[in-house]
């Protein structure tokens, strides 16, 4: 099928300028997120490129689209790197960016490349090649700290690198001619190209997109769930994870361990010490808390200095254990003055609670008031004497 090639060029000018302006206004929107304006650029730049390139064909100013409209869209792929690049938490690199166009007005110096066809699409497929294989190569090396969908981008950036490797080997190019640009020889691939390129602009500005929405909601939910001072996980966590570990453990018929724990006379430290210090002890807290927790547990500050484990695969005995081995280690901390720390621990399992882990909290918090009753520093099993 032949398509129609000034057709398709305007179609793909007010396609990339409406994606362009989309983009402008999620940068502007996304408190100017740089990825995003990396990529309105990429798409702007293209527009220009295009026009360039394309309006001024065969007009006897041929010095504006091949010289200046290439080194404009060589402009546009290194920008398109540049997001990658800046989405993956690196700089932008200038000369990196500035190289292709450089390369090619240098290369246009020489008589011998401007007056060959079949060279100039070689070297600007190259220099497309280049930049597209950089951006490809910035999604892998970062791939492990992305925490996104980062393999549509990968691969829609592959796809692009080797459409534009074959280039090199199957274009001989579009000739200088307004007349043969519809029909003449080397159109059809001229059109496949406008029609690939057009897929892989839209197709990498909303895959970007999706990355950097993705990760914006990655962190507003960080955010949500971890509490500031600690690190770890607050009560709304800790409740969500929880419930889930008590289901797993019923499924696999394994007893649940729940360890309730708050810090004793911890306003009275905070009005001796400060509230600096106050924290400093609920940091340490839980460094010893989350020291005695293995892997599959779960542990999270859900109040002011009150704190919940929850033990996979643990019975009231061995909640117990682990209650006082945080007890005394905690007590034996150096602090302000000796005896300041300590904490009492409230325990129940699933034994006395069942797999409910509502029911569990309430039946521990019972425990823990009956611990801070006898006079604090301890740990109580439910049911209390
Ligand atoms: N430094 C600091 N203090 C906090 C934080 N969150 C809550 N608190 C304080 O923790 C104290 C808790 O006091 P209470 O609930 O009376 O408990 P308590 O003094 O530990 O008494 P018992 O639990 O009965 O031993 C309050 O003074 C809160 O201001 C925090 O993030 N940092």
């Amino acid at each position: 099928m032949q398509l129609n090639v000034p057709t398709l060029v305007l179609v793909d000018i007010y396609i990339l300028a409406l994606v362009g302006i989309l983009m402008l206004h999620a940068w502007r929107r996304g408190r100017r997120e740089p990825t995003l304006g990396y990529l309105a650029a990429a798409l702007l730049l293209g527009v220009l490129g295009t026009v360039l390139v394309s309006a001024l064909r065969g007009v006897g100013m041929d010095v504006v689209p091949l010289v200046l409209g290439n080194m404009v869209l060589h402009l546009s792929a290194a920008m398109t790197w540049t997001a990658l690049r800046v989405f993956t938490g690196r700089q932008p690199h200038l000369p990196g960016i500035c190289a292709g166009a450089a390369i090619w007005a240098l290369l246009c110096l020489n008589p011998a490349f401007y007056e060959s066809l079949t060279v100039r699409v070689a070297a600007s497929s190259l220099i497309t090649v280049s930049y597209t294989g950089l951006g490809a190569f910035e999604l892998w090396r970062s791939r492990k700290n992305l925490e996104v969908a980062y393999l549509p981008a990968l691969v829609l950036t592959l796809f692009h690198m080797a459409f534009y490797l074959v280039r090199i080997v199957v274009d001989r190019g579009m000739p200088f001619d307004h007349a043969l640009a519809s029909s003449g020889d080397g159109a059809s691939f001229f059109s496949l190209l406008i029609f690939e390129t057009l897929l892989y602009a839209i197709g990498i500005a909303f895959v970007t997109l999706a990355m950097v929405k993705e990760r914006a909601e990655l962190k507003f939910r960080a955010a949500a769930y971890c509490d500031p001072l600690t690190g770890v996980g607050n009560r709304r966590a800790f409740m969500t994870t929880g419930e889930y570990l008590v289901e797993s453990c019923e499924h696999r018929k394994e007893p649940v361990a729940l360890l309730l724990c708050d810090l004793d006379h911890f306003k009275r430290l905070n009005d001796n010490y400060g509230h600096a210090s106050g924290d400093e002890a609920l940091v340490a807290f839980t460094r010893i808390a989350v020291g005695s927790m293995r892997k599959q547990d779960v542990f999270g500050r859900i109040g002011g200095e009150e704190f919940a484990c929850l033990l996979a695969d643990a019975d009231d005995e061995a909640g117990a254990q682990v209650a006082e081995r945080i007890r005394r280690e905690f007590a034996e901390l150096p602090f302000q003055a000796p005896g300041e720390l300590s904490v009492s621990i409230g325990i129940v399992s699933s034994k006395e609670g069942g797999y409910d882990l509502f029911n569990l909290l309430a039946l521990a918090d019972d425990a823990l008031y009956a611990a801070k009753d006898k006079g604090r520093n301890r740990i109580q099993r439910y049911p209390a004497d």
